[in-house]
């Protein structure tokens, strides 16, 4: 049986930029199953990244409610919730966000030590991420001396390593030529596949959402009801 992981009801979120405001979110309501790969889609400023960060605490929204795991995001302390987020979450974004001056290895250690596990036990599990993203031989390398799919597996390899229940994806393929998009897509696919761990993946690349389970789609704020 499926367990509802994200559950997002009624969520608002607007900007304000000097005498600006947007109404970036406008009533989104959501349900995301435990192990389900979701694309969302839609047209440019719909809202979707607002809709990543906002379901997965990056950011706070102005009313509505999200649960993660059954947990509301808003009765959690900013303390409990960055918590959360290094053990149960990983995050993917188009500009990668690598520390530039350390190894790509170093970087996929990071979050294990910033979560307290040893260095030595992070190092092994550090290393056999990266060789599943097939960079084994690039350990050593800093971010600047690979190419943009060899740093794309880095951040990938450096959102899974605490192995987390939800990876969320901002255009994971968005700086990617064809053949390394589909390498990424499939080892997302096959994680989804063998670990059960749900992908949210904000993204316009139709060859991304056609290896989803589902497709979000959003206008102005809001999802589009399925028809
Ligand atoms: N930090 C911000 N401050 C002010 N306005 C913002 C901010 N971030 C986003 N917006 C506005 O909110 C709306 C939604 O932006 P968002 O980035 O969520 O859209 P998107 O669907 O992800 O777009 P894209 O596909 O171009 O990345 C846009 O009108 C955008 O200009």
């Amino acid at each position: 049986m499926m367990a509802t992981i994200v559950e997002a009801r009624q969520v608002h979120k607007t900007y304000h930029t000097g005498r600006v405001t947007v109404h970036a979110l406008r009533g989104v309501d959501l349900t995301i199953q435990a192990g389900e790969m979701v694309a969302i889609m839609g047209p440019s400023g719909c809202g979707k990244t607002t809709l990543l960060n906002c379901l997965s605490g990056l950011d706070s929204f102005d009313s509505g409610e999200v649960r993660i795991e059954g947990e509301l995001l808003r009765r959690m302390s900013d303390r409990v919730r960055t918590d959360y987020r290094a053990r149960r979450m990983g995050f993917v974004f188009q500009s990668f966000n690598l520390l530039p001056v350390i190894t790509a290895l170093e970087n996929v250690e990071l979050p294990l030590l910033v979560s307290g596990v040893r260095p030595r036990e992070a190092r092994l599990r550090a290393l056999a991420v990266l060789e599943q993203v097939g960079l084994a031989d690039w350990v050593d390398h800093r971010p600047a001396e690979l190419s943009g799919g060899q740093r794309q597996r880095v951040a990938l390899a450096r959102a899974l390593v605490n192995e987390p229940a939800i990876v969320w994806a901002d255009e994971p393929t968005g700086n990617l030529d064809a053949a390394t998009s589909a390498d990424v897509l499939a080892l997302m696919q096959r994680l989804n596949q063998e670990r059960g761990q749900t992908f949210v993946i904000v993204t316009h690349d139709p060859q991304v959402s056609a290896r989803c389970d589902r497709i979000v789609s959003m206008r102005d704020g809001q999802i589009i009801p399925c028809i």
